[in-house]
């Protein structure tokens, strides 16, 4: 499902831990603030943590609770302290798994040659979405990109491009893949969990200097 043409593409950071972050991530332009729930990152946060930080996002910038494999009790307990959550499922959470929450998810996708994405798309039809990143050792937050020419055009839900953007290569992420929004982590971090805010504005940017000039090419 591609965006309405002349719609801006929405914009996730992830990987929050600090206020200061939360503000200036607010103040560069995102949409959607993520917050790790998977203890083994070395971005994860607790529940309450992400409690705290979320009370700090102005309406409609949205918390996004992302768990990885988590048991049903830790993503409640997640819900209890972030009840407006968008949740992100970045594991090998099953469409079951995922539905009987009974709450709007994404569900990311890794993605490497062979991968049957519009298989993967048709298991999860009430996804609010798909998250698409790289499939790498491990589960995600990764820094690496994977090749956007694995995308089918037909993807039948809304597309979340993620996996090794950064203020550089988001323009040509954009504009190649055209999602409807993009999630970024590593590419705007001074360390892991650390972000930078003048990274965070210049993603920010560039995702507006890419829609302006698909906005050209429309007129
Ligand atoms: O951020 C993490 O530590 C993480 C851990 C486990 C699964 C996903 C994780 N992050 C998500 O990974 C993608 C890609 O991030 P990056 O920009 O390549 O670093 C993104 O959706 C993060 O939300």
């Amino acid at each position: 499902m591609r965006p309405i043409p002349g719609s801006p593409t929405r914009i996730k950071i992830c990987g929050l831990t600090r206020e200061v972050d939360v503000d200036a991530a607010v103040a560069a332009g995102a949409d959607a603030l993520g917050f790790v729930l998977y203890p083994r990152s070395a971005r994860a946060v607790t529940a309450e943590r992400a409690g705290e930080l979320a009370r700090r996002l102005p309406p409609f910038v949205t918390p996004v609770l992302l768990f990885v494999n988590a048991t049903d009790e830790e993503v409640a307990r997640g819900l209890a302290a972030v009840p407006q959550a968008l949740l992100q499922f970045h594991g090998d959470e099953t469409p079951g798994d995922c539905d009987r929450v009974g709450r709007p998810y994404l569900r990311a996708a890794r993605m490497a040659p062979g991968f049957d994405l519009l298989n993967f798309a048709s298991l999860y039809p009430r996804a609010s979405g798909l998250l698409l990143d790289a499939h790498v050792d491990g589960y995600g937050g990764s820094g690496k990109a994977f090749d956007w020419s694995l995308i089918p055009a037909n993807v039948p839900s809304p597309v979340v491009l993620s996996g090794g953007l950064n203020p550089a290569n988001v323009i040509d992420g954009v504009m190649h893949v055209r999602p409807w929004a993009v999630d970024v982590s590593t590419g705007v971090e001074e360390a892991k969990g650390i972000k930078d805010a003048g990274l965070m504005r210049r993603f920010c940017e560039a995702v507006r200097e890419a829609d302006a000039r698909i906005a050209d090419a429309l007129t």
